[in-house]
């Protein structure tokens, strides 16, 4: 390279190597800007997706990977957000009974009227910290203990929007029933509270010097339209869509196909001028639903193209290449994970993998790689 070493220095010898000495020290100053530019970076991602399909249960579960705490709203709030979703569940199953045809044990009854009798003021009474009444707790526990017509619903539930989490809430009704049961980093993973405030938390990323800002959106159609004022200097999107979702119908649009109301919402999002050039990550989430489903929810219900039966890995392939096919701007990188948001250590895995890759992406753009 025409550089003559002397002892720890370098000293060029002509006004030739003197140049490209000059260039060399220019590169690697930039270099080191970059790269020290790099280190202390903060990433800001967006999650995008339909509501309901696991945004913020995915921004709870970055927060605890990275050890940073949960959100004190969400601490604050648990035990209120656990029995609501509880009793309001049982409600809901309760009213539903009869219109999906199903029937209970006579003596039974007492204790239906009663959950749907008294949920509603029980949830905003517990509030003011009123105790939940004996007679609540009784029936709920009867009914779930010895009435089968719930569990029968439960396998309905795509037709009356159901919790996905009931089910955990009823298994955990001795828990929460009782006063002094502090609710786990689990149970908040498994609430639901629809997000009606955009939030915008900020994540040291661990074993790193970099950070996350990430912004977190209600996903329900009048929500969307406060999105597009968030897409400046987006370094990733991740969209969000519960894969076990294709024999369900939105809660705003009874009418409209879930799934099929994540394909379009994708599609307009990959058009999208301000993130054409950006990278999306898909997280086809709720796998652990999905593969229960596909044994008694045929897909070919809800597409008749698909021949491939109940098996797990065909299903989700039909879907994946669905959504990869609907990306506008073939030149972006658009990688898929299938995923369990509600499942720390297969969080932990897909959320590791997706750091690595922005931050990839980010020092290739960077020209460091
Ligand atoms: N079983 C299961 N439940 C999940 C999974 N991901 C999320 N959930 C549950 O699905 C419900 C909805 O999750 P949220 O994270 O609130 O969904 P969201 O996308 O933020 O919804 P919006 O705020 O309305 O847009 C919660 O009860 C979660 O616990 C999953 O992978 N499996
Ligand atoms: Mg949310």
């Amino acid at each position: 390279m025409g550089i003559c070493l002397s002892k720890n220095n370098v000293y060029p010898s002509t006004p030739e190597e003197k140049n490209t000495n000059n260039t060399i020290n220019k590169q690697i100053q930039e270099e080191a800007k970059l790269k020290e530019k790099n280190d202390n970076c903060t990433f800001k991602v967006l999650l995008l997706g339909p509501a309901d399909s696991g945004k913020s249960t995915f921004l709870k579960q970055l927060r605890i990977i990275n050890n940073m705490p949960l959100d004190e709203e969400d601490i604050g709030n648990a035990k209120f957000v656990c029995i609501s979703n509880l009793l309001s569940s049982m409600k809901l199953i309760c009213q539903n009974l009869e219109s999906l045809s199903i029937n209970i044990n006579p003596d039974n009854k007492q204790y239906i009227d009663i959950v749907i009798g008294k949920t509603d003021n029980v949830i905003s009474e517990y509030k003011d910290k009123k105790d939940i009444p004996h007679d609540l707790i009784e029936a709920c526990k009867k009914l779930w203990e010895n009435e089968n017509a719930i569990k029968e619903c439960i396998k309905l539930g795509n037709k009356i929007n159901l919790l996905d989490s009931a089910e955990y809430f009823f298994d955990k009704m001795n828990y929460f029933f009782n006063p002094s049961y502090i609710p786990t980093n689990e149970d908040i993973l498994h609430q639901r509270v629809p997000t009606q405030r955009i939030s915008e938390t900020t994540i040291p990323i661990v074993d790193s010097t970099n950070k996350l800002r990430v912004f977190d959106f209600g996903g329900s159609r009048s929500q969307r339209l406060k999105w597009a004022t968030f897409f400046d200097n987006v370094d990733l999107v991740i969209y969000i869509f519960a894969i076990s979702s294709y024999d369900q119908n939105l809660q705003e649009d009874p009418k409209v196909n879930r799934l099929k109301d994540a394909e379009q919402l994708f599609k307009q999002l990959s058009r999208n001028k301000i993130l054409w050039q950006k990278n999306i990550v898909i997280f086809f989430n709720k796998i652990d639903i999905f593969k229960k489903k596909l044994n008694t929810s045929p897909v070919s219900n809800y597409y008749p193209e698909y021949t491939g039966g109940n098996d797990y890995a065909e299903a989700a392939t039909f879907f994946a290449k669905k959504f990869v096919k609907l990306n506008a701007n073939k030149n972006r990188i658009v990688s898929t994970h299938l995923t369990w948001a509600t499942d720390t250590k297969h969080c932990s895995t897909i959320i590791k993998l997706t750091i690595q890759s922005l931050q990839q992406y980010a020092l290739s753009s960077a020209g460091l790689t």
